[in-house]
């Protein structure tokens, strides 16, 4: 249960935050939600846009009315930066072989208390969606139909999804880049049920004021838009060399974006803060 009055607080205040565009999404989910019709939106946003600050703000409105909004992340470290917030495998109880398996459902009993959940909750944000393979999201469109005895798209709950394709995809051990494309979830035949919404802004270039992040930020849109040349033997693109600190190692990579990382693993706040 959360404290509707603490909820309503972090509405009265962020409410006057939101940018213009950030507000035009904000007032298009929160139709959705008194639509109660159940509708896929995906929430297109390149990192640092706001989209972490604009999900909370959802969140919050719909627990400071007493309704339910279940938050869910594909990776356990996306899913600390949301309050609740769960990964989807666990709190969908998807099946651990999902990539092998087209027809899956999740593993929730119809008259669970997790089944009354799903039934009664108001949305789903599924965050870092772009890493969940095609088959997760289609056994909950499934058991959420099973589970509402409605036929309709996801049963008719409302479905927000939000990610950025330009960064992970699905990762599938010992697999190939098609295979990868064929896993995402633009090659699911619901996809083509979503509707989209943009952030395009980036907020962390625009509170800090700095050059550096910009150009840091305007160079990581060039790659995910495939802007930057690939080279003609290796298929592998060349990082310019004022793009970021280039490490020799995975272990030196985890070294330096999680330093500690063997004392510091089961501190939720220091993970979040770090993600
Ligand atoms: N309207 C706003 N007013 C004030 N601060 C904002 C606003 N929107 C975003 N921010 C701040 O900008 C920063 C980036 O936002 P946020 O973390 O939500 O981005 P993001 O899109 O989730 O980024 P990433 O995917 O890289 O985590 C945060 O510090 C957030 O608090």
């Amino acid at each position: 249960m959360y404290n509707t009055v603490e909820m309503a607080v972090i509405v009265s205040r962020t409410v006057p935050l939101l940018t213009e565009e950030q507000r035009t999404i904000y007032d298009r989910i929160m139709l959705a939600v008194s639509a109660g019709q159940g509708e896929l939106i995906f929430l297109d946003a390149p990192g640092g846009t706001g989209k972490t600050f604009l999900i909370s703000l959802i969140l919050a409105k719909i627990r400071s009315n007493n309704g339910i909004a279940l938050a869910v992340a594909s990776s356990g470290i996306a899913a600390t930066l949301l309050d609740g917030g769960r990964t989807a495998h666990s709190a969908f109880k998807l099946p651990l072989n999902i990539q092998n398996n087209p027809d899956a459902v999740c593993n929730i009993k119809k008259q669970s208390s997790l089944a009354t959940v799903l039934k009664l909750c108001q949305i789903i944000i599924w965050d870092e969606c772009t890493m969940a393979h095609k088959h997760s999201l289609e056994a909950l469109d499934r058991t959420l139909k099973d589970i509402r005895n409605n036929d309709k798209l996801f049963g008719g709950t409302l479905l927000l999804l939000s990610g950025d394709f330009r960064q992970t995809l699905p990762v599938i051990p010992r697999s190939t880049y098609t295979d990868e494309i064929n896993a995402c979830l633009k090659s699911s035949r619901l996809w083509h049920n979503v509707e989209k919404v943009q952030l395009k802004v980036n907020m962390r270039v625009q509170m800090l004021q700095d050059p550096s992040a910009e150009t840091f930020s305007k160079q990581l849109l060039d790659i995910g838009d495939g802007k930057v040349a690939l080279h003609e033997n290796t298929g592998c693109i060349k990082l310019l060399t004022d793009f970021c600190t280039i490490i020799n190692s995975q272990d030196e990579l985890i070294d330096q974006i999680f330093p500690d990382i063997h004392i510091q693993y089961l501190n939720l706040e220091w993970l979040a803060a770090v993600a």
